[in-house]
């Protein structure tokens, strides 16, 4: 049987490509992305991801069990633990944690990760596991191609280690699970009546993945 997010991304399948093909990905692969998107992107990441955690700490209250339970809580800590990275880059910049952390909220980041969270708040731990999945799911197929593509990984490319973060198997081992936990839910909530609800979850999730690239090409607040 195909999985249930296997369904979602093929029934977005227009979506889906203009996120994880966007100029700002290309630009990463090809080492041609400008620097002041990147850092700006960066920093936005590190508010995004705060908020990321503050979604998984609701999947800790929503969860239907202890193992559910479990695993959102490690989610939460591992994304807390992933800002340190942006944190080192950043401050390569000659950006303390502070300016980071008193940096405003772009719009793009807002609207993204509010969207998430109030999906998780109204509904039940499938409609947020689904609304979190184009972030955790997609960064591996777009670490996984940018590393194939040849220029990735290459010396040359101010982007590669960036790259190899999310094509590692540490990475890759992280969207697989993310895939088993939607599979466990779906198994205990999903029914046909629900499908389009989540569908248009995960659609608008992936438009605003694709909306958080935007924001870092354009330098938008
Ligand atoms: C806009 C945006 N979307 C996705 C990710 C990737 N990401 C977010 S949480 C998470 C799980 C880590 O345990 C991963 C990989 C990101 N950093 N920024």
């Amino acid at each position: 049987m195909t999985s249930l997010f296997e369904r979602l991304k093929s029934d977005a399948a227009a979506d889906w490509d203009a996120y994880v093909r966007h100029p700002f990905v290309l630009g990463l692969g090809d080492g041609t992305l400008s620097r002041p998107s990147f850092q700006h992107y960066l920093v936005q990441d590190y508010l995004f991801l705060i908020e990321f955690a503050r979604a998984y700490a609701i999947g800790v209250y929503k969860a239907p069990n202890a193992l559910e339970m479990r695993k959102a809580s490690a989610g939460m800590h591992a994304i807390l633990d992933e800002t340190s990275l942006h944190l080192k880059l950043c401050a390569e910049w000659g950006l303390s944690q502070e300016a980071v952390e008193s940096t405003a909220e772009a719009r793009a980041t807002i609207a993204y990760t509010r969207f998430v969270q109030e999906a998780g708040l109204r509904g039940d731990m499938l409609d947020l596991v689904v609304a979190l999945s184009p972030c955790v799911v997609g960064y591996a197929e777009i670490g996984t191609d940018l590393a194939a593509a040849g220029t990735g990984l290459d010396g040359a490319n101010p982007y590669a280690a960036w790259i190899r973060e999310y094509a590692g198997e540490g990475y890759q081992g992280v969207a697989e699970a993310s895939l088993a936990q939607i599979d466990r839910l779906a198994a205990l909530y999903l029914t046909q009546a629900r499908y389009p609800r989540l569908l248009e979850i995960f659609r608008q999730a992936v438009r605003l993945e694709a909306d958080f690239w935007q924001m870092g090409l354009d330098l938008a607040d």
